[in-house]
C-alpha cells in the first residue's frame, strides 16, 4: 500500500469580491490541512478573481489583486501548520502582454509552476478566448519573473512557466489539465497520463445545465478507465455575478471509478472533499494493460518537463484505509429543476442587497413555478442552517440576520418574511385561478395580497380615448379588430408590471424594513422563443428563474414539489389549462388558451427549440426532420406548425433584447444576450424557406 490524503474543494467565490474569495481559498487550505490531514488540496478554475468576470479580465486591477491573494496563499503556506501541502490555485496571469488563465503551483511559500490553460472554451456560455490565450508554446517551459508583492515576501523573483509536470521526492508525477482539455477529444490528462502522471488534476468553472451531469461524469471516469491514474476535479460553485449556476460535483477517481464527490447543489460556501488513495493500485492497474503501454511508450516523443518539488512527499504512510468507490452521483430531472434555481435564487438575494422578492402570482403554472422555487430555496436555506456547521454555518447565520433580522423557525417562517405575492386581477380574471393563487401562496408562506388592477387600465384606455375623441378600442369578442383586441391585452399585462414594481418598492416601506424587493418575472422558456408574452411585462423583471425552463419540465416539477413542499394547490395548477385571462371571460369561463391560440402544443415548441438551437437546423431542415419524427402527422401539418413556430419567433425576436435576466438552464435557451447569439429581428415571411416547404408538403 501506498497511501496518501487529498483534497479538493468547491467554493462559492464571487468575481472581484477578492476579500471574500480570499477568505475561502485560505480556509479551504486549512480545513484540508486540519481536518483531513491532506497532502494536496487543488481548488477550481479562476478561483482567485472567479470565473465570470468577463471583460473584467482586461483591467490589470484583476490581475494586481489576483497576485495579492496568492500572497496571502504564500504567506499561509510557508510554515507550520499549514506548509507541506502542495496547493494548486486558478488566476489569471498576463505574461509578456498575453493573458493566460493559469493554474498555480504552490508549495511551502514558493511558486513552484505556472501552467496556462491549453484549449480554452468558446462554445455556448464560453467566450474564453476573447481574454484569454491558450498556450502553443507546446511542452515549453520559461522563465516567469514574479511581480514585487510576491518576490518581496520570500525573496523568490523568478517561478516556471510553461506544460510541465511536477515530481515529488518519491518520484510519483504529477500534471493538470484545465476544465475545457477535458472535454476535448484528446484530453491533455490522456498524455499526461501516458507519460507516467500518477495524478493529475483539473482546475473547472463548468455550469449547470439540464442533464449534463451524466456527460461530465463520463468525462471524468474516462480520463483513468483506459490509462489508470488518480483523477482530482474541483469545479466551482453557485452564482458568482452572472446567469450561470456552477454545479460543483467535484470528484475523486481512481483508476476510472469514482470514490467521492460533493453534492451538485448545496448552500455551503466551501466545500472540502477528500479520499485517502492507493497509489500503489495504479501500477497494478497499469502492467497488464499492453496496448496501453505501446501508447505510453510511443508517447515519450512528446516529453513533458518535469519540475522536481524540492522536499515534497506524497506519500502518508500512517493512513488507516482507503476510500472505497461509491455510487455515481445523478439526480432526478425534477431535483434539479429545483436545485439549481434555488442555490441561484440564494446567490443572488443574499448578494444583491435586496430584502425579498415580490411576485405577480395568476394562479398558472408559470409563476407558481416561481412561487414553488422560492419555497424549495427556502427549504435549503433552513435544512443548511440545521445541518451545517463551522464556517459554512456561520455564514448562512450571517445572512439571515442580514436579509430579516433574525434566524427562521421553519421554511415557511422564512418564506413568511421574504416573500410576497399579489394576483393582480381584473375584469377578465377569473375566480378559479385568484383561489388557486392564494392557496399556493399561503401553502408556501408568501405574504399575499389581492389586488384590482382595472382602474389603472381604464385610466390608461382614458388617456386614448381622450387623444381619439372618443374612439374606444373593443376586445374582438366585444366586435373590436385584433389590434383592439391585443393593445387592450398588453396594456393589462404591462400594467401589472408598473404595479409590481411599485409594490417591490413601497412594501417594505409598509413593513417596516429598510431596502427594496426584487420583482420576479415567470416567462417559460417556449414563451420566450416564441414571444408570447407581452413586452415590458413578464420581459421587464428584475429576474426570472424559469426563463431557462421548458414549460414540458415545469409541469413535472410543479407535481414534484407539491409533495416535497406539502402544497396541494401546486399539483392542481400543474392540472389547469394555461391562460393568459387577458380577454373577456364567456359567461364566467375562460375561453382563451395558450396552446390553442398559439397553434403549437408545449412538447412541440419544446421540440421545435431543440432542433434550432441544439441541432442548428432553419426552417426548411426542421421539416425535413420532423418529416421522419413526427410519423403521426401529415407533412401538411408539419408545415404548418414548423411555418407558425418561425413566424412566431421571427415575429418576436426582438423581444429577446428586454428580456428578464434568467438563469441557464436548457440547451435550448434563447437568452440573446448571452447564449443564443442571433439578430434582433428577421424577416419574418421566410420566403425562400418556407416556399420550399409549401413545395414538399404539398406535394405526393
Ligand atoms: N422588430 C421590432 N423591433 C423592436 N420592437 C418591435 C418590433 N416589432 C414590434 N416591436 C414592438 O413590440 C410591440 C409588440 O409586442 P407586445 O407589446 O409584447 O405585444 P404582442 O406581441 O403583439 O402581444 C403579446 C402577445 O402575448 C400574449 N400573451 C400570452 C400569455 C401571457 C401574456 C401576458 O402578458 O400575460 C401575453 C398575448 O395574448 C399576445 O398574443 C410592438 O407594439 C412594438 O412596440
Ligand atoms: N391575475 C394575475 N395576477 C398576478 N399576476 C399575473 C396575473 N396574470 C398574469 N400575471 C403575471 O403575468 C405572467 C404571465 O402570464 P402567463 O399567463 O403567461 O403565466 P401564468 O399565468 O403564470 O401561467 P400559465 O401560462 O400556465 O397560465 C404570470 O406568470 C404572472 O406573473
Ligand atoms: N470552463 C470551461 O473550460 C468549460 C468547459 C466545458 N465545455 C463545460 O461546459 O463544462
Amino acid at each position: 500500500m501506498e497511501p496518501t490524503i487529498v483534497t479538493v474543494t468547491t467554493l462559492n467565490n464571487w468575481v472581484l469580491d477578492f476579500a471574500g474569495n480570499q477568505r475561502r481559498i485560505i480556509e479551504s487550505i486549512k480545513i484540508s490541512k486540519d481536518v483531513h490531514k491532506a497532502k494536496v488540496r487543488i481548488g477550481s478554475e479562476l478561483e482567485i478573481p472567479g470565473y465570470s468576470c468577463e471583460d473584467h479580465f482586461l483591467e490589470p486591477d484583476t490581475f494586481f489583486h489576483s497576485w495579492e491573494v496568492l500572497a496571502e496563499v504564500l504567506k499561509l503556506t510557508k510554515t507550520e501548520p499549514y506548509n507541506d501541502i502542495l496547493c494548486l490555485v486558478g488566476m489569471c496571469i498576463n505574461h509578456h502582454g498575453v493573458l493566460y488563465n493559469c493554474g498555480v503551483f504552490v508549495y511551502n511559500g514558493t511558486v513552484i509552476l505556472i501552467k496556462p490553460k491549453l484549449i480554452l472554451a468558446d462554445d455556448g456560455n464560453y467566450r474564453e478566448s476573447r481574454w484569454f490565450t491558450p498556450w502553443s508554446g507546446g511542452t515549453m517551459v520559461m522563465d516567469f519573473t514574479l511581480p514585487r508583492c510576491i518576490s518581496e515576501l520570500y525573496g523568490q523573483r523568478k517561478s516556471k512557466f510553461g506544460n510541465a509536470m511536477l515530481r515529488t521526492e518519491e518520484g510519483y508525477i504529477i500534471g493538470t489539465e484545465c476544465c475545457e482539455e477535458l472535454w476535448a477529444p484528446i484530453p491533455s490528462s490522456t498524455s499526461l497520463f501516458l507519460q507516467g502522471a500518477h495524478v493529475v488534476f483539473n482546475q473547472s468553472g463548468s455550469h449547470f445545465s439540464l442533464r449534463k451531469l451524466e456527460k461530465r461524469i463520463d468525462l471524468i471516469k474516462s480520463a483513468t478507465n483506459k490509462t489508470g491514474g488518480i483523477y482530482l476535479y474541483a469545479n466551482n460553485r453557485g452564482c458568482d455575478g452572472n446567469r450561470m449556476y456552477f454545479d460543483g460535483s467535484s470528484m475523486i477517481c481512481v483508476n476510472g471509478r469514482i470514490v467521492a464527490s460533493s453534492n451538485q447543489f448545496n448552500l455551503k460556501d466551501i466545500d472540502v472533499l477528500s479520499a485517502a488513495v492507493d497509489l500503489s493500485s495504479i501500477e497494478t492497474f497499469r502492467s497488464p494493460a499492453n496496448a496501453r503501454a505501446m501508447q505510453a511508450t510511443e508517447s515519450v516523443k512528446l516529453s513533458y518537463p518535469i519540475i522536481d518539488i524540492t522536499g515534497f512527499y506524497l506519500l502518508c504512510p500512517s493512513v488507516p484505509c482507503i476510500t472505497q468507490p461509491i455510487n455515481e452521483p445523478g439526480l432526478s430531472i425534477e431535483e434539479q429543476i429545483a436545485g439549481a434555481p434555488a442555490c441561484w435564487l440564494w446567490d443572488y438575494l443574499r448578494r444583491s442587497g435586496a430584502k425579498g422578492f415580490f411576485l405577480p402570482l395568476s394562479g398558472g403554472a408559470d409563476s407558481a413555478s416561481t412561487l414553488a422555487l422560492i419555497g424549495c430555496m427556502c427549504k435549503l436555506v433552513y435544512d443548511s442552517l440545521k445541518s451545517e456547521t463551522g464556517y459554512n454555518k456561520e455564514v448562512i447565520e450571517s445572512d439571515l440576520r442580514k436579509l430579516i433580522g433574525r434566524l427562521p423557525e421553519s421554511p415557511r417562517d422564512l418564506a413568511s418574511e421574504i416573500m410576497h405575492s399579489a394576483y393582480l386581477g381584473t375584469v377578465n380574471s377569473s375566480e378559479e385561478t385568484k383561489s388557486r393563487s392564494r392557496r399556493a401562496a399561503e401553502e408556501i408562506g408568501s405574504r399575499h395580497y389581492e389586488v384590482v388592477i382595472d382602474k389603472i387600465v381604464e385610466s390608461f384606455i382614458g388617456l386614448f380615448t381622450r387623444l381619439s375623441k372618443s374612439k374606444r378600442p373593443e376586445f374582438k369578442a366585444n366586435g373590436g379588430t385584433w389590434i383592439e383586441d391585443l393593445a387592450l391585452q398588453n396594456i393589462q399585462a404591462r400594467s401589472r408590471m408598473i404595479a409590481a414594481y411599485l409594490m417591490g418598492q413601497l412594501l417594505p416601506w409598509h413593513q417596516n424594513k429598510p431596502g427594496y424587493y426584487l420583482i420576479l418575472g415567470s416567462g417559460n422558456l417556449e414563451e420566450g422563443l416564441t414571444g408570447y408574452m407581452t413586452k415590458y411585462d413578464n420581459s421587464s423583471a428584475d429576474l426570472n428563474p424559469i426563463g431557462g425552463i421548458s414549460k414540458v419540465d415545469l409541469k413535472r416539477f410543479l407535481i414534484w414539489a407539491s409533495d416535497k413542499l406539502n402544497a396541494p394547490a401546486l399539483s392542481e395548477i400543474a392540472f389547469a389549462v394555461p391562460t393568459a385571462e387577458l380577454t373577456p371571460l364567456k359567461e364566467g369561463q375562460i375561453c382563451q388558451t395558450d396552446e390553442a391560440e398559439l397553434g403549437l402544443t408545449y412538447p412541440e415548441m419544446s421540440a421545435l427549440a431543440r432542433l434550432r438551437k441544439v441541432d442548428h437546423l432553419g426552417p426548411l431542415y426542421t421539416y425535413k426532420k420532423l418529416l421522419s419524427e413526427w410519423r403521426h402527422l401529415s407533412k401538411l401539418e408539419i408545415a404548418t406548425k414548423v411555418k407558425r413556430f418561425y413566424t412566431l419567433y421571427g415575429k418576436n425576436r426582438h423581444k429577446m433584447a428586454t428580456i428578464t435576466p434568467s438563469l441557464h438552464v436548457e440547451s435550448y435557451s434563447a437568452d440573446d444576450n448571452r447564449y443564443d447569439i442571433r439578430p434582433l429581428f428577421y424577416n419574418f415571411q421566410w420566403e425562400m424557406q418556407f416556399q420550399q416547404i409549401d413545395e414538399d408538403s404539398q406535394s405526393n
